[in-house]
């Protein structure tokens, strides 16, 4: 058997050709654009690469896009007060700061800082525990794109087994809780949980978020499950260059699974289309607008 591979790329630029489309409506009728601000501190060449695409992305949709580029040395204060500034412009309605920070930075308290109403990340407080609360809220754009690759596939989870491997506020931790929301029965594991493999077998959808390369063995798989691939790592190739591999061993999974999603050309690129579709739900409400159809 050779598992189908769910195309990140497709599934991803249909859905910003349906926030574009969304966009130009909300012009149009309410003179409404849509604004996101990325802040980025430093200048980590990763981080460097996501906001180039979310700057070019955010042009493409119709909606305005303002980068924010700070020294790594920049001091808390001077990082509130960019923040700040976001939060009464009423040109942006989409705030992210690229994280993680750097080192002498609270994290904790930028976050705290952003108008909740702007979080497209979804991680301020307000916006985890009404997620939590399985209340309407500003949702992290990794797991919202978890959730569409799946019912790619399975358009309905209810009753599924998933296991999520990974506990972290920006993917782990939401994307149980959307997993709830579509009525799954959701097991949480990390790297203390006692026989990983064991539990992963149990899986109709499996969701690996652990940043550790191939760990997730395509022996540990159910036959016909959906395994959905959040790591980005880059290792050394033999050559002296790097490539890209998730937290799934993706050859071996292929023989396995019912369906599989690559990296790159999967999560990775939902994650930007999914940002999008926050900025435009953010901006709508913001303004007082009905709910998009996106
Ligand atoms: N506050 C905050 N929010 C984030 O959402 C956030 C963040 N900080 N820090 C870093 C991580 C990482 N992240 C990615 C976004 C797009 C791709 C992406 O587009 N990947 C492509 C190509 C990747 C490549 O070629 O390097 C793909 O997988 O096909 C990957 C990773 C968002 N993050």
């Amino acid at each position: 058997m050779t598992a189908k591979i769910i195309d990140g790329k497709v599934i991803a630029a249909d859905l910003r050709a349906r926030v574009a489309e969304e966009v130009a409506r909300v012009k149009r009728d309410h003179n409404l654009v849509p604004g996101l601000a990325v802040v980025l501190v430093g200048n980590d060449p990763a981080s460097e690469v996501y906001v180039r695409s979310k700057h070019t992305q955010t042009q493409a949709a119709g909606m305005a896009s303002f980068e924010h580029k700070l020294p790594a040395d920049v001091s808390q204060a001077d990082l509130l007060a960019v923040v700040a500034k976001l939060n009464r412009d009423p040109s942006v309605h989409g705030i992210l700061v690229q994280l993680p920070l750097p080192k002498g930075l609270n994290t904790e308290a930028v976050i705290n800082a952003i108008d909740p109403a702007k979080d497209v990340d979804g991680l301020h407080p307000n916006n985890a525990g009404r997620l939590a609360g399985g209340f309407e809220a500003l949702s992290p754009c990794t797991p919202l794109g978890c959730i569409i690759l799946t019912k790619s596939v399975h358009p309905s989870l209810e009753g599924m087994n998933a296991v999520v491997i990974g506990r972290s506020n920006l993917v782990g931790r939401p994307l149980v809780q959307l997993l709830l929301n579509e009525n799954a029965t959701v097991t949480i594991a990390h790297s203390r949980s006692r026989d990983l493999p064991g539990i992963v077998k149990q899986a109709d959808l499996v969701y690996a978020a652990v940043g550790r390369p191939e760990m997730v063995r395509g022996d540990w798989l159910k036959p016909g499950a959906t395994v959905i691939d959040i790591g980005i790592n880059r290792i050394p190739k033999d050559d002296g260059k790097t490539r890209l591999v998730g937290d799934i061993a993706y050859q071996e999974a292929l023989a396995v699974a019912g369906a599989v999603t690559p990296v790159p050309g999967g999560v990775g690129q939902m994650t930007v289309a999914c940002l999008l579709v926050n900025t435009l739900r953010a901006a709508c409400a913001i303004a007082g607008l009905p709910k998009p159809t996106v």
